[in-house]
Protein backbone atom coordinates (compact mmCIF):
# COMPACT_ATOMS: atom_id res chain seq x y z
CA UNK A 1 0.00 0.00 0.00
CA UNK A 2 1.86 3.20 -1.06
CA UNK A 3 2.46 5.91 1.04
CA UNK A 4 0.21 9.21 0.77
CA UNK A 5 1.97 11.25 -1.67
CA UNK A 6 1.95 14.67 0.02
CA UNK A 7 3.11 13.65 3.85
CA UNK A 8 3.14 16.92 5.84
CA UNK A 9 4.20 18.10 9.26
CA UNK A 10 1.06 18.73 11.59
CA UNK A 11 -0.47 22.31 10.79
CA UNK A 12 -1.59 22.90 14.40
CA UNK A 13 1.62 24.87 14.99
CA UNK A 14 3.12 22.14 17.48
CA UNK A 15 5.58 20.47 14.27
CA UNK A 16 7.27 18.73 17.03
CA UNK A 17 8.33 21.86 18.75
CA UNK A 18 10.04 22.56 22.14
CA UNK A 19 8.18 22.22 25.03
CA UNK A 20 9.42 24.08 28.02
CA UNK A 21 9.24 21.40 31.10
CA UNK A 22 11.50 19.30 28.83
CA UNK A 23 13.97 22.09 27.69
CA UNK A 24 14.62 21.92 31.44
CA UNK A 25 15.51 18.41 31.39
CA UNK A 26 18.60 16.69 31.86
CA UNK A 27 18.89 15.75 28.01
CA UNK A 28 21.91 16.40 25.48
CA UNK A 29 21.48 19.45 23.99
CA UNK A 30 22.23 17.79 20.61
CA UNK A 31 21.94 14.20 19.29
CA UNK A 32 23.16 12.48 16.80
CA UNK A 33 21.09 10.16 14.57
CA UNK A 34 22.67 7.62 12.97
CA UNK A 35 20.35 6.59 9.46
CA UNK A 36 20.68 2.98 9.01
CA UNK A 37 17.63 2.47 6.66
CA UNK A 38 19.76 1.71 3.42
CA UNK A 39 21.03 -1.32 5.59
CA UNK A 40 19.26 -2.18 8.64
CA UNK A 41 15.98 -0.99 6.80
CA UNK A 42 16.26 -3.17 3.40
CA UNK A 43 19.20 -6.35 4.24
CA UNK A 44 16.01 -8.34 5.35
CA UNK A 45 13.49 -7.21 2.13
CA UNK A 46 12.45 -10.16 0.38
CA UNK A 47 12.50 -8.47 -3.01
CA UNK A 48 15.30 -7.47 -4.31
CA UNK A 49 15.40 -3.83 -4.40
CA UNK A 50 16.58 -2.10 -7.47
CA UNK A 51 19.93 -0.85 -6.76
CA UNK A 52 18.87 3.09 -8.22
CA UNK A 53 16.30 2.77 -5.71
CA UNK A 54 18.91 2.15 -2.90
CA UNK A 55 21.38 4.78 -4.10
CA UNK A 56 18.00 7.34 -4.54
CA UNK A 57 16.93 6.78 -1.19
CA UNK A 58 20.62 7.34 0.04
CA UNK A 59 20.67 10.69 -1.88
CA UNK A 60 17.63 12.05 -0.61
CA UNK A 61 18.82 10.87 3.21
CA UNK A 62 21.79 12.82 2.68
CA UNK A 63 19.53 15.90 1.68
CA UNK A 64 18.01 16.29 4.95
CA UNK A 65 21.00 16.95 7.00
CA UNK A 66 21.68 13.72 8.10
CA UNK A 67 25.51 13.56 9.26
CA UNK A 68 25.73 9.61 9.30
CA UNK A 69 24.44 7.24 6.81
CA UNK A 70 24.59 3.48 6.96
CA UNK A 71 24.79 2.93 3.35
CA UNK A 72 25.48 -1.19 2.90
CA UNK A 73 26.94 -4.03 3.87
CA UNK A 74 29.94 -6.38 2.81
CA UNK A 75 28.82 -9.57 4.07
CA UNK A 76 28.44 -12.88 1.71
CA UNK A 77 25.82 -12.03 -0.83
CA UNK A 78 24.97 -16.32 0.39
CA UNK A 79 24.03 -14.72 3.38
CA UNK A 80 21.95 -11.66 2.89
CA UNK A 81 21.21 -11.54 -0.77
CA UNK A 82 19.76 -7.79 -0.45
CA UNK A 83 23.85 -6.31 0.83
CA UNK A 84 25.05 -8.49 -2.85
CA UNK A 85 25.42 -5.25 -4.62
CA UNK A 86 27.10 -2.89 -2.16
CA UNK A 87 29.81 -2.08 -4.51
CA UNK A 88 27.36 -0.69 -6.72
CA UNK A 89 25.99 1.04 -4.28
CA UNK A 90 29.03 2.30 -2.98
CA UNK A 91 30.16 3.72 -6.30
CA UNK A 92 26.76 5.33 -7.13
CA UNK A 93 25.76 7.36 -4.55
CA UNK A 94 26.94 10.86 -4.57
CA UNK A 95 29.03 11.09 -1.18
CA UNK A 96 28.46 14.78 0.20
CA UNK A 97 30.80 16.26 2.03
CA UNK A 98 30.53 16.20 5.84
CA UNK A 99 28.30 13.03 5.86
CA UNK A 100 29.70 9.47 6.83
CA UNK A 101 28.70 6.48 5.05
CA UNK A 102 29.63 3.70 7.16
CA UNK A 103 29.33 -0.20 6.00
CA UNK A 104 29.20 -3.31 7.36
CA UNK A 105 32.09 -5.90 7.50
CA UNK A 106 31.63 -8.61 9.13
CA UNK A 107 35.66 -9.70 8.32
CA UNK A 108 39.17 -9.10 6.77
CA UNK A 109 37.19 -10.03 3.44
CA UNK A 110 34.63 -7.74 3.55
CA UNK A 111 36.97 -5.09 4.58
CA UNK A 112 38.96 -4.96 2.07
CA UNK A 113 35.80 -5.27 -0.52
CA UNK A 114 34.32 -2.31 1.20
CA UNK A 115 37.69 -0.12 0.81
CA UNK A 116 38.15 -1.25 -2.63
CA UNK A 117 34.76 0.34 -2.37
CA UNK A 118 35.54 3.26 -1.88
CA UNK A 119 34.03 3.13 1.88
CA UNK A 120 35.78 5.51 4.79
CA UNK A 121 33.91 3.94 7.69
CA UNK A 122 33.12 0.84 8.20
CA UNK A 123 31.05 -0.99 11.19
CA UNK A 124 32.19 -4.01 12.91
CA UNK A 125 28.73 -6.59 14.49
CA UNK A 126 29.11 -8.67 17.54
CA UNK A 127 26.96 -10.04 20.09
CA UNK A 128 26.28 -10.39 23.62
CA UNK A 129 24.67 -13.97 23.00
CA UNK A 130 26.34 -16.67 21.55
CA UNK A 131 23.62 -18.64 19.92
CA UNK A 132 22.69 -15.04 17.55
CA UNK A 133 26.58 -14.92 17.21
CA UNK A 134 26.80 -18.72 15.72
CA UNK A 135 23.51 -17.77 13.66
CA UNK A 136 24.57 -14.15 12.20
CA UNK A 137 28.39 -14.90 11.46
CA UNK A 138 28.47 -18.49 11.71
CA UNK A 139 30.93 -18.41 14.80
CA UNK A 140 31.49 -18.02 18.66
CA UNK A 141 31.71 -14.48 20.52
CA UNK A 142 35.31 -15.52 21.07
CA UNK A 143 35.76 -16.30 17.58
CA UNK A 144 34.01 -12.89 16.05
CA UNK A 145 36.22 -10.91 18.20
CA UNK A 146 39.41 -12.83 16.67
CA UNK A 147 37.86 -11.51 13.36
CA UNK A 148 37.44 -8.12 14.56
CA UNK A 149 41.21 -7.85 15.92
CA UNK A 150 42.26 -8.88 11.88
CA UNK A 151 39.98 -5.85 10.93
CA UNK A 152 40.69 -3.46 13.33
CA UNK A 153 44.68 -3.84 12.52
CA UNK A 154 43.92 -3.18 8.88
CA UNK A 155 41.36 -0.37 9.46
CA UNK A 156 44.60 1.31 11.66
CA UNK A 157 46.76 1.05 9.19
CA UNK A 158 44.32 2.49 6.93
CA UNK A 159 43.31 5.26 8.90
CA UNK A 160 39.90 4.06 8.83
CA UNK A 161 37.24 4.62 11.92
CA UNK A 162 35.60 1.97 12.80
CA UNK A 163 31.99 1.44 14.91
CA UNK A 164 31.37 -1.40 16.86
CA UNK A 165 27.59 -3.35 17.13
CA UNK A 166 26.67 -5.08 20.21
CA UNK A 167 23.51 -7.02 19.08
CA UNK A 168 20.79 -8.70 21.87
CA UNK A 169 21.69 -5.98 24.30
CA UNK A 170 17.97 -6.58 25.80
CA UNK A 171 17.36 -9.81 24.72
CA UNK A 172 18.15 -12.76 22.40
CA UNK A 173 15.68 -14.65 20.11
CA UNK A 174 17.48 -17.96 20.92
CA UNK A 175 18.92 -17.35 24.51
CA UNK A 176 16.22 -15.14 26.07
CA UNK A 177 17.46 -12.75 28.63
CA UNK A 178 21.03 -11.89 28.22
CA UNK A 179 22.65 -10.66 31.32
CA UNK A 180 23.49 -6.61 31.49
CA UNK A 181 27.31 -7.97 32.80
CA UNK A 182 27.38 -10.17 29.20
CA UNK A 183 26.78 -6.84 27.64
CA UNK A 184 29.01 -4.65 29.20
CA UNK A 185 31.92 -7.22 28.92
CA UNK A 186 31.61 -7.72 24.85
CA UNK A 187 31.14 -3.68 24.81
CA UNK A 188 34.38 -3.56 26.68
CA UNK A 189 36.30 -5.76 24.53
CA UNK A 190 34.56 -3.94 21.63
CA UNK A 191 35.71 -0.46 22.61
CA UNK A 192 39.19 -1.73 24.00
CA UNK A 193 40.18 -2.87 20.81
CA UNK A 194 39.31 0.30 19.17
CA UNK A 195 35.85 0.93 18.10
CA UNK A 196 35.28 4.65 18.57
CA UNK A 197 31.36 4.30 19.49
CA UNK A 198 29.82 0.79 20.39
CA UNK A 199 26.09 0.59 19.30
CA UNK A 200 23.94 -1.16 21.59
CA UNK A 201 21.36 -3.38 19.75
CA UNK A 202 18.11 -4.33 21.28
CA UNK A 203 17.71 -6.35 18.05
CA UNK A 204 14.45 -8.10 18.90
CA UNK A 205 13.20 -4.80 20.22
CA UNK A 206 12.05 -6.52 23.33
CA UNK A 207 13.59 -4.38 26.01
CA UNK A 208 11.47 -2.14 28.16
CA UNK A 209 12.99 1.36 30.10
CA UNK A 210 13.82 -0.71 33.08
CA UNK A 211 15.83 -3.05 31.28
CA UNK A 212 17.56 -0.14 29.52
CA UNK A 213 18.38 1.16 32.41
CA UNK A 214 19.77 -1.84 34.07
CA UNK A 215 21.80 -2.44 30.47
CA UNK A 216 23.05 0.83 30.34
CA UNK A 217 24.31 1.52 33.76
CA UNK A 218 26.22 -1.71 33.34
CA UNK A 219 28.01 -0.98 30.20
CA UNK A 220 28.69 2.65 31.40
CA UNK A 221 30.91 1.03 34.23
CA UNK A 222 32.98 -0.06 30.98
CA UNK A 223 32.45 2.57 28.16
CA UNK A 224 32.21 5.68 28.49
CA UNK A 225 28.96 7.45 27.74
CA UNK A 226 30.28 9.38 25.15
CA UNK A 227 30.79 6.59 22.63
CA UNK A 228 27.82 4.73 23.27
CA UNK A 229 24.75 4.55 21.00
CA UNK A 230 21.62 2.52 20.97
CA UNK A 231 19.93 0.79 18.37
CA UNK A 232 16.00 0.17 19.46
CA UNK A 233 13.89 -1.93 17.18
CA UNK A 234 10.37 -1.52 17.68
CA UNK A 235 9.09 -4.70 17.88
CA UNK A 236 6.96 -4.36 21.31
CA UNK A 237 6.39 -0.56 20.68
CA UNK A 238 9.13 0.00 23.36
CA UNK A 239 11.66 2.25 21.35
CA UNK A 240 10.89 5.55 22.09
CA UNK A 241 10.17 5.21 25.22
CA UNK A 242 13.57 3.11 25.33
CA UNK A 243 16.02 5.84 23.87
CA UNK A 244 14.27 8.67 26.32
CA UNK A 245 15.68 6.79 29.13
CA UNK A 246 19.05 6.56 26.92
CA UNK A 247 18.93 10.01 26.52
CA UNK A 248 17.88 10.97 30.38
CA UNK A 249 21.27 8.57 31.28
CA UNK A 250 23.34 10.88 28.56
CA UNK A 251 23.87 8.63 25.21
CA UNK A 252 23.47 11.37 22.92
CA UNK A 253 24.15 8.88 19.48
CA UNK A 254 21.00 7.24 18.22
CA UNK A 255 20.27 4.87 15.85
CA UNK A 256 16.54 4.75 13.16
CA UNK A 257 15.96 4.32 10.31
CA UNK A 258 13.62 5.83 7.84
CA UNK A 259 9.55 5.00 7.51
CA UNK A 260 10.89 2.06 10.60
CA UNK A 261 12.19 -0.34 7.98
CA UNK A 262 13.90 -3.32 8.60
CA UNK A 263 14.91 -6.44 11.29
CA UNK A 264 17.89 -8.48 10.91
CA UNK A 265 17.95 -11.63 8.57
CA UNK A 266 18.72 -13.96 11.75
CA UNK A 267 16.29 -12.80 14.45
CA UNK A 268 13.44 -14.01 13.21
CA UNK A 269 10.01 -12.18 14.00
CA UNK A 270 12.09 -8.51 14.80
CA UNK A 271 10.43 -5.44 13.45
CA UNK A 272 12.05 -2.55 12.12
CA UNK A 273 13.73 -0.01 13.51
CA UNK A 274 12.43 2.99 15.40
CA UNK A 275 11.82 5.24 12.85
CA UNK A 276 13.66 8.67 12.27
CA UNK A 277 10.92 10.54 11.60
CA UNK A 278 9.37 9.92 14.87
CA UNK A 279 13.21 9.76 16.34
CA UNK A 280 13.40 13.63 15.33
CA UNK A 281 9.89 14.69 16.06
CA UNK A 282 10.63 13.59 19.10
CA UNK A 283 14.02 15.19 19.84
CA UNK A 284 12.64 18.25 18.43
CA UNK A 285 9.75 18.44 20.95
CA UNK A 286 12.68 17.99 23.47
CA UNK A 287 14.89 20.93 22.46
CA UNK A 288 17.10 18.69 21.37
CA UNK A 289 18.94 20.04 18.13
CA UNK A 290 19.47 17.37 15.32
CA UNK A 291 19.59 19.21 11.91
CA UNK A 292 17.72 17.01 10.38
CA UNK A 293 14.72 18.55 8.47
CA UNK A 294 11.37 16.50 9.25
CA UNK A 295 9.75 17.41 6.05
CA UNK A 296 12.52 16.10 4.08
CA UNK A 297 12.54 12.95 5.76
CA UNK A 298 9.21 12.41 5.67
CA UNK A 299 9.45 12.92 1.75
CA UNK A 300 12.42 10.28 1.79
CA UNK A 301 9.75 7.78 3.69
CA UNK A 302 7.56 8.40 1.40
CA UNK A 303 9.61 7.83 -1.64
CA UNK A 304 10.90 4.63 -0.05
CA UNK A 305 7.68 3.29 0.83
CA UNK A 306 6.05 3.85 -2.45
CA UNK A 307 9.02 2.14 -4.43
CA UNK A 308 8.98 -0.92 -1.72
CA UNK A 309 4.72 -0.71 -2.04
CA UNK A 310 4.30 -0.42 1.57
CA UNK A 311 2.80 1.53 4.22
CA UNK A 312 5.16 3.39 6.67
CA UNK A 313 5.60 2.48 10.39
CA UNK A 314 6.53 6.25 10.89
CA UNK A 315 3.56 7.17 13.11
CA UNK A 316 4.72 10.86 12.75
CA UNK A 317 4.11 10.29 8.67
CA UNK A 318 0.85 8.74 9.01
CA UNK A 319 -0.44 11.02 11.25
CA UNK A 320 0.65 13.70 8.57
CA UNK A 321 -1.36 12.36 6.10
CA UNK A 322 -4.16 12.11 7.93
CA UNK A 323 -3.92 16.07 8.78
C1 LIG B 1 30.38 -13.64 8.30
C2 LIG B 1 30.03 -14.64 7.22
C3 LIG B 1 30.63 -14.23 5.90
C4 LIG B 1 30.58 -15.98 7.65
O1 LIG B 1 30.04 -16.98 6.82
P1 LIG B 1 30.81 -18.36 6.62
O2 LIG B 1 29.98 -19.18 5.69
O3 LIG B 1 31.15 -18.95 7.94
O4 LIG B 1 32.14 -17.81 5.93
P2 LIG B 1 33.39 -18.51 5.35
O5 LIG B 1 34.57 -17.71 5.78
O6 LIG B 1 33.37 -19.98 5.63
O7 LIG B 1 33.19 -18.31 3.78
C5 LIG B 1 32.09 -18.90 3.09
C6 LIG B 1 31.90 -18.15 1.78
O8 LIG B 1 31.54 -16.79 2.04
C7 LIG B 1 32.51 -15.92 1.43
N1 LIG B 1 32.70 -14.76 2.30
C8 LIG B 1 33.24 -14.73 3.53
N2 LIG B 1 33.21 -13.47 3.99
C9 LIG B 1 32.66 -12.70 3.03
C10 LIG B 1 32.37 -11.33 2.95
N3 LIG B 1 32.66 -10.48 3.94
N4 LIG B 1 31.80 -10.88 1.83
C11 LIG B 1 31.50 -11.71 0.81
N5 LIG B 1 31.75 -13.04 0.83
C12 LIG B 1 32.33 -13.53 1.95
C13 LIG B 1 33.76 -16.78 1.29
O9 LIG B 1 34.58 -16.26 0.28
C14 LIG B 1 33.15 -18.10 0.92
O10 LIG B 1 32.72 -18.05 -0.43
P3 LIG B 1 32.63 -19.38 -1.32
O11 LIG B 1 34.02 -19.94 -1.30
O12 LIG B 1 31.63 -20.30 -0.64
O13 LIG B 1 32.16 -18.88 -2.65
C15 LIG B 1 28.49 -14.78 7.08
O14 LIG B 1 27.98 -15.36 8.23
C16 LIG B 1 27.80 -13.47 6.84
O15 LIG B 1 27.99 -12.86 5.80
N6 LIG B 1 26.95 -13.02 7.79
C17 LIG B 1 26.30 -11.73 7.69
C18 LIG B 1 24.98 -11.75 8.40
C19 LIG B 1 24.38 -10.37 8.36
O16 LIG B 1 24.69 -9.54 7.54
N7 LIG B 1 23.43 -10.13 9.29
C20 LIG B 1 22.75 -8.86 9.38
C21 LIG B 1 23.60 -7.77 9.93
S1 LIG B 1 23.70 -7.79 11.70
C22 LIG B 1 22.30 -6.94 12.21
O17 LIG B 1 21.42 -6.68 11.43
C23 LIG B 1 22.19 -6.47 13.63
C24 LIG B 1 22.48 -4.98 13.77
C25 LIG B 1 23.91 -4.66 13.34
O18 LIG B 1 21.63 -4.22 12.95
C26 LIG B 1 22.30 -4.53 15.23
C27 LIG B 1 21.06 -5.06 15.91
O19 LIG B 1 19.94 -4.82 15.45
O20 LIG B 1 21.23 -5.71 16.93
Amino acid sequence: MPQCATAALPRDGSRGQVSAAAAAGAFPRRVKVVEVGPRDGLQNEKNIVPTPVKINLINMLAETGLQVIEATSFVSPKWVPQMADHTEVMQGINKLPGISYPVLTPNLKGFQAAVAAGAKEVSIFGAASELFTKKNINCSIEESLERFDEVMTAAKAASIPVRGYVSCVLGCPYEGKISAAKVAEVSKKMYSMGCYEISLGDTIGIGTPGSMKEMLTAVMKEVPVGALAVHCHDTYGQALANILVALQMGVSVVDASVAGLGGCPYAQGASGNVATEDLVYMLNGLGIHTGVDLQKLMDTGTYICNALNRRTNSKVSQASCRL
